[in-house]
């Protein structure tokens, strides 16, 4: 949006709001999940890549872990297969993993990687692979249906353990690392993993000061479809079991939630389809979105 229209009072008092977040956030690491439904506009992934230059040189550690989603399924269906999703996960048989693995740890990586060099940022892509830094196992799931069955999706990931190092490293020399979502198995097995679930796993072992999810929805909606500006356990569950949260929501809501619980101090799902919505969750007054509170 133009600003040349703006008194100047309005511009400095604008930027004068941001001062107490550079101070809170200075030197603190923020996760910023960046969902595949919210990286489909062109005009809006500069944004966010400016953002994410804009907040690493005020001083804050980003770390940016990705989705793709759509993304995965438009190569699918070049190949003549259709996504199959059970709780939020997709079924991953060996030839939708070697498709995953293309569009996340290549086309999708890549794309975010250059267009935030291109806005003056230093990103390094890395998939869990890389330094081993996500350890998985395979998950199954539980069947709702029949309590005490379980699912097998496939290579689907269940993360056993997080090595920062690397992730670390790249923060201390100014990089942003930007992180698909690939676990590695202990016999080198290759898994797939929620993108969710690998921020929110990322933002608690960096013991991060914010996780901010970036979606295609305002935030967590109602029956109605209100928005929902904040959001206890207990109404979590409530929304769960009447089944106003479902699909990719539930994977969200669940590593949102342990997040919260493990020590993020700030949780946030916004929607990314507002131009700058992470420079207005983090450097202003005017919180965007739905906040997952811990209790
Ligand atoms: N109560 C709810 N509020 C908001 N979104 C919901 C809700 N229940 C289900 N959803 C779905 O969750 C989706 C977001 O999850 P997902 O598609 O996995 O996005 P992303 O690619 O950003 O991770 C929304 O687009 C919406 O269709
Ligand atoms: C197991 C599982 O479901 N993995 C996801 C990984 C990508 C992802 O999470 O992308 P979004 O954030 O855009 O939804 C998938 O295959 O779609």
């Amino acid at each position: 949006m133009p600003t040349k229209n703006l008194a100047p009072g309005t511009k400095a008092a604008v930027l004068a709001e941001a001062l107490p977040y550079i101070k809170r956030f200075h030197g603190k690491t923020i996760v910023v999940k960046y969902g595949g439904n919210a990286m489909t506009d062109e005009h809006l992934k500069s944004c966010f890549a400016r953002d994410v230059v804009l907040l690493e040189l005020i001083g804050f550690n980003i770390v940016v872990v990705h989705g793709g989603g759509p993304q995965i399924e438009n190569l699918l269906s070049r190949v003549g297969k259709k996504g199959e999703f059970i709780q939020g996960m997709r079924v991953t048989d060996a030839e939708t993993m070697e498709v995953v693995e293309m569009v996340l740890g290549g086309q999708v990586n890549k794309d975010i990687v250059n267009l935030i060099n291109q806005h003056g940022g230093k990103a390094v892509g890395l998939t869990g692979k890389d330094g081993n830094c996500i350890r998985a196992k395979k998950l199954m799931l539980e069947d709702k249906d029949n309590p005490g069955d379980l699912i097998d999706v496939g290579q689907v990931g269940q993360i056993t353990k997080i090595d920062p190092s690397l992730i670390d490293h790249l923060d201390k020399a100014s990089f942003i690392p930007v992180i698909a979502p690939i676990g590695v198995g202990e016999d080198g097995e290759t898994y797939n993993i929620n993108a969710d679930v690998v921020a929110g796993k990322i933002a608690e072992v960096l013991k991060a000061e914010k996780l901010v999810l970036l979606t295609n929805t305002p935030g967590v909606l109602d029956k109605a479809g209100n928005l929902i500006t904040g959001i206890t356990p207990k109404e979590i569950d409530e929304m769960v079991a009447d089944g106003t949260l479902s699909g990719g929501m539930l994977p969200k809501i669940g590593s949102a939630l342990d997040a919260a619980r493990n020590g993020v101090k700030g949780v946030h799902i916004i929607d990314g389809r507002v131009e700058h919505a992470l420079l207005l969750e983090i450097l202003t007054d005017h919180g965007v979105g739905t906040m997952i509170k811990s209790h």
